[in-house]
């Protein structure tokens, strides 16, 4: 049977100087690439379907190998530092011509997709990969153009993405034998030495953060719903916080898990699919999700599976906590055709604090909403055993997402500012790390009150409940919540010794207006009215 019944582009890969190849898969099909990868030994077919793989050494993204090539075009315009840390051109092109070489005579697959659901932002993208199955990641990931869109397709930005291609630091100007170096002005993206496939779609990220605010349109890292009234709201996160959990909502569509647009048109999702977390799935918290791990077409990356019977063992972490499931939006029942939704009514910055301070949910002024907004916090447990003692640490990711900002944190700030005032917009800050007592001796807030309270801010019932003002940072939080025990709704009550609680929220005030110095600068006085309050005494 033919293995070459698929679409390719007229703009070949000899328009990327790559030249003597061995096989070229065009555009393969889901079920085509699920056979070459089973014949290259790629991964192993599961029970009811996903394709189970391992990424080896890299288990997650490898940021402190991130470069952006300084170049003129882009130079000016970068947020330079310890996030983009820039790469020599000559450099660059001494390496593209290394995985030049490396690639002759080597079998390769493509995939030509969109990112940006809204045809006016999208851009056209090209991932050029070593391996069917980060082929089959790109096609899930990303959204498909039809056949004839495919034969016209002319790649504005490309992606070569070659895990086994490793570079040696001497010579190529890299930190270590991986590397993933954005080049703006060549348009080009060169991934190597990590098989993480979240590389792929991150970097994809970075460059629609850098292109879209020049258009006035805000890039974010949330994920975004509607609800049954066509409202939408969108929820910013860091890394496991909540993003793609708290999307999946049977009551409401699905737009995107991880990253959207917000243009005057309303908010677009960037990409065709999502990228969850799996460990420790629960079918009763997360069942649109867990059904994903049983679905034809899921890559399943790091998830353990038992080799004779094909089952999958989802609890199992010795390859890594960061398993994760990228699947199709049309995995989940409920995930819109479109990937377009209204201007939001509701915006919320999820937080997974680990000192037990923040309320499970607060209201946020316009002001407090551009402050934390800036300050991204969330926190990062030290050890990876409750109980040990050891401090959890607190992380500041300006835009809830620094680590994909091209731009200064300020040029997004000041997009969504605009954007909250000119729509009116609701902006609440939800705590799913730990409200009841600090890591180590309280628990993690649950999976359903967290819904609960999120479905209560969402259909406008806790508009009418009473609010107390925090006294340290200013936010309102509600009296009540349907479904939700009072007690857990302030942190305060649920630890045994409150002043304990105020000396711990003091602390982490504290650590909010050091971090926060970067920026009073920059942003206007107005923003300053957000900051928490060191001065009450609680
Ligand atoms: N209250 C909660 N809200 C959201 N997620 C929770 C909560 N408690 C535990 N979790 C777990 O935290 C993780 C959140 O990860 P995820 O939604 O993938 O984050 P993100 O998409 O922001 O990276 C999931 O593994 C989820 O099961
Ligand atoms: C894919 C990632 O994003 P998130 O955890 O936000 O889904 C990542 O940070 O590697
Ligand atoms: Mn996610």
């Amino acid at each position: 049977m033919s293995q070459t019944s698929f679409v390719g582009s007229s703009y070949g890969l000899d328009q990327h100087g790559i030249l003597h190849t061995g096989i070229l898969f065009w555009n393969l099909s889901t079920a085509a690439l699920y056979e070459e990868s089973a014949r290259r030994r790629e991964g192993l077919i599961s029970h009811l379907g996903p394709l189970v793989v391992r990424t080896g050494q890299y288990t997650g993204r490898s940021p402190n190998d991130k470069f952006i090539v300084k170049e003129p075009e882009s130079d000016r315009h970068i947020w330079w530092g310890k996030v983009n840390q820039p790469f020599d051109p000559l450099k660059f092109e001494n390496l593209y011509a290394r995985m030049l070489a490396y690639l002759q005579g080597r079998d390769l697959f493509i995939q030509d997709s969109y990112a940006g659901a809204d045809p006016n932002y999208r851009i056209c993208v090209r991932v050029i990969t070593e391996t069917a199955w980060h082929s089959l990641f790109a096609r899930n990931l990303f959204i498909q153009p039809n056949q004839e869109e495919l034969t016209n397709f002319i790649p504005d930005f490309t992606i070569i993405n070659l895990p086994n291609f490793r570079a040696v630091p001497d010579l190529d100007g890299t930190r270590s034998d991986a590397f993933i170096i954005v080049n703006f002005a060549r348009r080009l993206i060169l991934i190597g030495g990590t098989s993480y496939a979240g590389e792929i779609k991150k970097s994809v990220f970075t460059i629609l953060n850098y292109l879209l605010p020049h258009k006035q349109v805000l890039s974010m890292h949330c994920s975004a719903n509607i609800g049954a009234d066509g409202d939408t709201a969108i929820f910013f996160g860091l890394s496991g916080t909540g993003k793609t959990t708290l999307s999946a909502d049977p009551n409401r569509t699905l737009i995107g898990d991880d990253e959207h647009g917000w243009s005057d048109r309303g908010i677009f999702n960037f990409e065709g699919g999502c990228y969850a977390k799996v460990i420790r799935l629960s079918p009763v918290a997360e069942p649109e999700i867990y059904k994903t791990t049983r679905t034809f077409g899921t890559v399943l990356e790091n998830v353990a599976i038992n080799p004779t019977n094909r089952r999958l063992d989802l609890d199992d972490d010795s390859l890594t906590e960061n398993t994760r499931a990228a699947y199709p939006l049309s995995h989940i029942p409920n995930a819109s055709r479109t990937g377009l939704g209204n201007h939001p009514k509701n915006v919320i910055f999820l937080t997974a604090d680990a000192f037990g301070v923040m309320p499970p949910i607060a209201e946020l002024s316009k002001e407090q909403a551009m402050y934390h907004f800036l300050s991204g916090y969330t926190a990062k447990v030290a050890g990876t055993e409750r109980g040990m003692g050891s401090e959890p640490e607190a992380t500041f990711s300006a835009c809830f997402g620094a680590p994909f900002m091209a731009l200064h944190p300020s040029v997004y700030a000041e997009l969504l500012g605009k954007l909250i005032s000119d729509h009116n917009v609701k902006v609440w800050l939800v705590n799913t790390g730990w409200t009841s007592g600090p890591y180590g001796v309280g628990h993690r807030m649950s999976i359903r009150h967290t819904r609960a309270l999120l479905t209560a801010a969402l259909t406008g019932a806790l508009d009418d409940v009473a609010k107390e003002e925090d006294p340290i940072f200013g936010f309102s939080v509600p009296e009540r919540c349907p479904g939700v025990p009072k007690d857990v709704l302030k942190p305060r009550l649920t630890w045994h010794d409150p002043a304990a609680y105020d000396l711990q929220a003091q602390k982490l005030a504290k650590m909010f207006i050091k971090n926060f110095q970067q920026f009073t600068d920059v942003v206007d006085a107005q923003v300053m009215q957000g900051a928490p309050r060191l001065a009450i005494a609680v």
